[in-house]
C-alpha cells in the first residue's frame, strides 16, 4: 500500500501546499491550464503532455519533498569502494535523496520552491528514471520504482483536474501554509493541508464529467 497510494497522495498534498505558499507559481499553473484546456472543457488525458509548467511544479515539489527520502535500503553482496569509503559486504545502505535534493553544491538556492529549474532543457535532464545523480524521486538503478508510468499519470491528471476545476483558499483564515514535515518511511506534512475550493469552470455540467 505504501508503494503506490501513500506516496501518490502525499505528493499531491505537497504540490498543493507549495503552490498555495507560492501564489506566483499557482498563477502560472492556472494560466497554462486556461491556455491548454480552457475553462469550457474538462481535463483529458491528451492535455497532460502539454502542461509543462504544472509538470515542472510537480518535479520541484518532488525535489523538496521526495515521498521516500531514503529510498529502499541496499545490501551489497560483496565489499565495494565508493570514493574514499569502503562499503562492507552485507551492510545496510541508505541513499539519502532528501539531502541530495537540497544540497547547495548541486542546486542554486536549494530551499526555494522554483519550478523554473525543471523547464526547457532541464525538463529532459531531470527525468524520473534516476538518470541524474542529483535528482531521483523514484530511486535509481535496478530497484528504481516500477510504478513510475502509473504514478506520473495519476499525479498529473489529479493535480491538473483539482487546479483547473477550482480556486483554492486556505481554511481557518490562515495566510501561510505550515510546510513542516514529519519524518517517516513516507515523509508527510506534519499538519494536514486544509483548503476550501471555489468552482472556476464556465459550465457546472463539466463537474459531472469527473464523477
Ligand atoms: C508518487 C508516487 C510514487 C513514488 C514517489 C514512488 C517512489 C518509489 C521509490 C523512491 C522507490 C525505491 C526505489 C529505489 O530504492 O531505488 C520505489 C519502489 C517501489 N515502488 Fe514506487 N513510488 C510511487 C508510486 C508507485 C506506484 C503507483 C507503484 C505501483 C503501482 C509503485 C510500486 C513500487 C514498488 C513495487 C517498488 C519496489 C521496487 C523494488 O524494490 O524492486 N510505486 N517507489
Amino acid at each position: 500500500m505504501i508503494g503506490g497510494t501513500d506516496t501518490t497522495s502525499t505528493t499531491i498534498e505537497w504540490t498543493m501546499a507549495e503552490l498555495m505558499q507560492h501564489p506566483d507559481a499557482m498563477q502560472k499553473v492556472h494560466k497554462e491550464l486556461d491556455e491548454v484546456i480552457g475553462r469550457s472543457n474538462a481535463v483529458e488525458e491528451f492535455h497532460l503532455p502539454r502542461l509543462h509548467y504544472l509538470e515542472a511544479a510537480i518535479k520541484e515539489a518532488f525535489r523538496l519533498h521526495p515521498a521516500l527520502p531514503l529510498l529502499v535500503p541496499r545490501c551489497p553482496t560483496e565489499d565495494c569502494q565508493i570514493g574514499r569509503y569502503t562499503i562492507p559486504k552485507g551492510a545496510t545502505v541508505f541513499i539519502n535523496a532528501y539531502a541530495m535534493h537540497r544540497d547547495p553544491q548541486l542546486w542554486d538556492s536549494p530551499l526555494e520552491f522554483r519550478p523554473e529549474r525543471f523547464l526547457d532543457e532541464n525538463a529532459a535532464k531531470f527525468d524520473y528514471l534516476g538518470n541524474s545523480s542529483q535528482y531521483f524521486p523514484f530511486g535509481t538503478g535496478r530497484r528504481v520504482c516500477p510504478g513510475i508510468p502509473m504514478a506520473e499519470k495519476m499525479l498529473n491528471y489529479i493535480l491538473a483536474s483539482l487546479l483547473h476545476s477550482f480556486e483554492w483558499k486556505l481554511a481557518h483564515g490562515s495566510t501561510e501554509v505550515d510546510l513542516t514535515d514529519k519524518f517517516g518511511i513516507v515523509v508527510k506534512l506534519e499538519k494536514p493541508l486544509v483548503l476550501i475550493p471555489t468552482p472556476r469552470l464556465a459550465n457546472p455540467e463539466l463537474y459531472y464529467s469527473y464523477s
